[in-house]
């Protein structure tokens, strides 16, 4: 469904120095340099995956975003969606996808939302059964009502982004580019946003290409990540094998009835007693928390467990730390 293939893009950066006297060489005498925001990016999606595009500031993910919904042309490499080059077959391009730029809108600042999507429509070329349909939908699922004759400048952060996010998918996109979505948003609105992705995902089978500095958002939507760094496509894989092979250690904490035997089980270390509580770090490598959990049962009158594992923005510091991003 989405084919890249060694995309390379870089870009033309005016230097200069501090002061006047540097301001005013610039000016006549310009020197140039190019920084490398992309280089030999290749992947694949297939259809209804949800992919969490990922790297830290400057990696180079809103470039990639900008090549494959047809806004940026790259130096050089490939680029297949749905059969069309997006740089090149903009207009067939644009019917496939819905883009959302977390940071900048898509919707006129002075008008009502509606006359917005209005204009959509007819961009688009929505027919009007489907549009009604789509804005039908929309509406009750994103809880639009009270906002369509609202013009945008006036709507919260939160309200904007349902609006933007309906915005996008009015044409019924088969794929959907989200750069950062869920940014400055509250818990509440957070977690909307989230569920509507999914909703559609798996009810419409709409493609996700997600790209976040909130991990909460990989961990609750995107089943792959691609880890970008200096432009480089450094990791590609399932989210739950990069658990596996960064979390090594799980911490158990067991509530129970008075005791005061001794607890020694292979593969643990205690992290803290009392005679009420104990609190083991696991080594997943050794044993399952499962069997810790058995063999506590034999010792002591069990009243509850809890588990905790490392958040995942520790794991992607880990990895941002282990290829030198
Ligand atoms: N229009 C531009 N002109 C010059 N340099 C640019 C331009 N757009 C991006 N860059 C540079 O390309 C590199 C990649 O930028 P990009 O915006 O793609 O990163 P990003 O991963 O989206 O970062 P962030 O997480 O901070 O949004 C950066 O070094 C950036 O300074």
């Amino acid at each position: 469904m989405i084919e890249v293939e060694a995309l390379s893009k870089s870009f033309k950066v005016a230097k200069r120095g501090a002061g006047v006297g540097a301001a005013l060489k610039s000016l006549f005498k310009p020197d140039y340099s190019r920084v490398q925001a992309l280089e030999n990016i290749s992947f694949k999606i297939d259809e209804s995956q949800i992919v969490g595009y990922i790297g830290p500031n400057g990696a180079g993910k809103s470039t990639t975003i900008k090549i494959i919904s047809g806004i940026l042309v790259p130096d050089s490499g490939k680029c297949n969606i749905l059969g069309n080059t997006p740089w090149k077959n903009r207009i067939k391009h644009v019917k496939n996808i819905g883009v959302v730029f977390g940071q900048r809108s898509q919707l006129w600042w002075d008008v009502p939302v509606i006359d917005s999507y209005n204009l959509l429509k007819d961009i688009y070329k929505i027919p009007d059964k489907d549009f009604k349909n789509n804005l039908e939908l929309l509406t009750s699922t994103l809880d639009l009502s009270g906002l369509l004759t609202t013009p945008v400048r006036q709507l919260s952060l939160g309200q904007r982004m349902r609006c933007e996010i309906a915005a996008s998918l009015l044409h019924s996109p088969k794929i959907l580019f989200l750069d950062e979505p869920t940014i400055g948003l509250d818990a509440v609105s957070k977690i909307a946003v989230r569920n509507f992705i999914k909703t559609i995902n798996k009810e419409k089978k709409v493609t996700v290409i997600l790209t976040t500095h909130d991990m909460n958002d990989i961990e609750a939507l995107a089943d792959r990540i691609i880890l970008i760094g200096k432009g480089r496509l450094l990791l590609d894989g399932n989210l739950t094998d990069l658990k596996n092979k960064y979390v090594t250690h799980k911490t158990l904490t067991v509530y129970f009835a008075e005791n005061h035997e001794d607890i020694d089980i292979e593969g643990t270390t205690i992290l803290s007693k009392s005679r009420e509580r104990l609190s083991l770090s696991v080594d997943l490598n050794k044993i399952k928390v499962s069997e810790v959990i058995g063999l506590l049962s034999n010792k002591l009158d069990i009243i509850d467990v809890s588990v905790d594992s490392r958040p995942i923005e520790e794991i992607i510091v880990d990895l941002y730390k282990e290829y030198q991003i």
